[in-house]
């Protein structure tokens, strides 16, 4: 086979790898916003704010706790930053 076939090839693996992973990401994506839904239903239920930043640095400091690399922590943060945002707007949105 010729170099770009076999280069083609390699990258087609990897993408359908990261097509499969994608699909587990979104699933387990929906499943928080789900668990994020519930918990927004409770504190409208019970008066309390959606934003809570010391819960969220909890969140932080977990996932950092558990990163197993190899994306740097701060890096972890960013993608759960944007993520944490996206479930406090979806708990204000009722
Ligand atoms: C989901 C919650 O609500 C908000 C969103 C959080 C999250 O997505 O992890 C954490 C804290 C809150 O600001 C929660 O309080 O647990």
């Amino acid at each position: 086979m010729s170099e770009t076939g076999s280069t083609e090839l390699e990258l087609a693996d990897w993408r359908t790898k990261i097509d499969a992973i994608d699909e587990q990401i979104v699933k387990l994506i929906s499943e928080r916003a789900a668990a994020a839904t519930a918990i927004g239903e409770i504190k409208h239920r019970s008066g309390l704010a959606v934003y809570e930043p010391q819960r969220e640095q909890n969140v932080f400091d977990h996932v950092k706790r558990v990163n197993p690399g190899p994306l740097p922590d701060q890096e972890m943060q960013h993608i759960y930053e944007r993520l944490i945002d996206v479930m406090r707007s979806l708990q204000k949105k009722r």
